[in-house]
């Protein structure tokens, strides 16, 4: 049953996060004269026209959205707030900007009671393979949190955390986690090449390699440890394979990698305020 909120959406930014959720809501079957971009950019709106959604520069004459996702670079949330904070009043308020905070959003938009959700999608929303991260504040209603899950849930799987702590978290890990799988994938990809496959081949080969793999791990009830392992003849190829990633230390600079982005957070959430 798809409730009346969703089909009156606004999304504030409409660059590449905004375009995989709204894809995935488009593809779920919701028609597109639900929701409206704002966006300035001549790009985002050639972008938006090919799934026949709506893009204006300014907010629409006497739009009343259910919902706003602001959907814009964390740098660019406290002057969009200010901007549009008279639009803003009873509206249910999702933001997916890394590192802006629940009190943020409220001092921003001019009220300090505002129902706000921070969320955390990833890319392969696009596909409906997303994974998103939700925080509701006290203050938001059954209403709004089935409204929340029906939005993300139409791209993939949420996860709800208690604390906006754990949304910083969950960016470190799924939020920036497809750049660190592309960049595995490329990486990948070029000892594919190097070994005399085209890039097409390399391409399939890998793209195919990690398709599997993680559906593997996803309709398998081993761990992630004992799927490793079935893979592992001893004294076989991956184990030749993975002494040189251990060698290299490849799992401590991963873990690394996920700080790195959980400090970024909470960099941009001091320093946005
Ligand atoms: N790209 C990703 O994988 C993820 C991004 N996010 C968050 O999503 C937000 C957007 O990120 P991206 O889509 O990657 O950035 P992006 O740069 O692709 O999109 C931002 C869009 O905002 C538009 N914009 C700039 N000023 C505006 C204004 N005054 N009013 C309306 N629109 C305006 C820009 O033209 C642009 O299209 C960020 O806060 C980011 O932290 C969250 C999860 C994943
Ligand atoms: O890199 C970023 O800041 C955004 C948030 C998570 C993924 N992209």
């Amino acid at each position: 049953m798809q409730n009346r909120a969703i089909q009156n959406t606004l999304f504030i930014g409409g660059g590449n996060m905004a375009y995989a959720i709204l894809g995935g809501l488009v593809r779920s079957g919701l028609p597109a004269s639900s929701f409206h971009v704002i966006d300035p950019s001549p790009e985002s709106a050639a972008k938006m026209a090919e799934m026949n959604l709506r893009c204006t520069v300014d907010w629409p004459e006497d739009f009343k959205p259910d919902v706003v996702v602001l959907a814009v670079k964390p740098q660019m949330m406290q002057s969009v707030l200010n901007q549009q904070a008279g639009h803003l009043k009873q509206v249910l308020l999702i933001s997916i900007a890394a590192g802006v905070s629940v009190a943020q959003i409220q001092l921003w938009s001019a009220q300090s009671d505002a129902r706000v959700v921070r969320c955390m999608p990833n890319t392969p929303a696009l596909v409906a393979q997303g994974i998103s991260g939700l925080y509701f504040t006290a203050n938001c209603n059954d209403a709004d949190h089935t409204t929340s899950h029906q939005i993300f849930n139409s791209c993939g799987e949420v996860v709800v955390v208690n604390t906006e702590d754990e949304i910083n978290a969950v960016t470190a890990i799924s939020g920036s986690g497809p750049g660190y799988v592309f960049f595995l994938m490329e990486a990948l990809a070029q000892a594919a090449q190097n070994l005399g496959f085209s890039e097409a081949q390399a391409n399939l080969l890998v793209n195919q390699t990690f398709l599997g793999a993680a559906t593997l791990a996803k309709q398998s009830d081993d761990s992630f440890a004992t799927l490793r392992e079935k893979v592992t003849s001893k004294g076989g190829t991956t184990f030749a394979g993975l002494e040189q990633l251990r060698a290299l230390g490849v799992s401590s600079a991963i873990q690394g990698a996920a700080q790195a982005a959980f400090d970024r957070a909470v960099e941009l959430q001091k320093n946005a305020g």
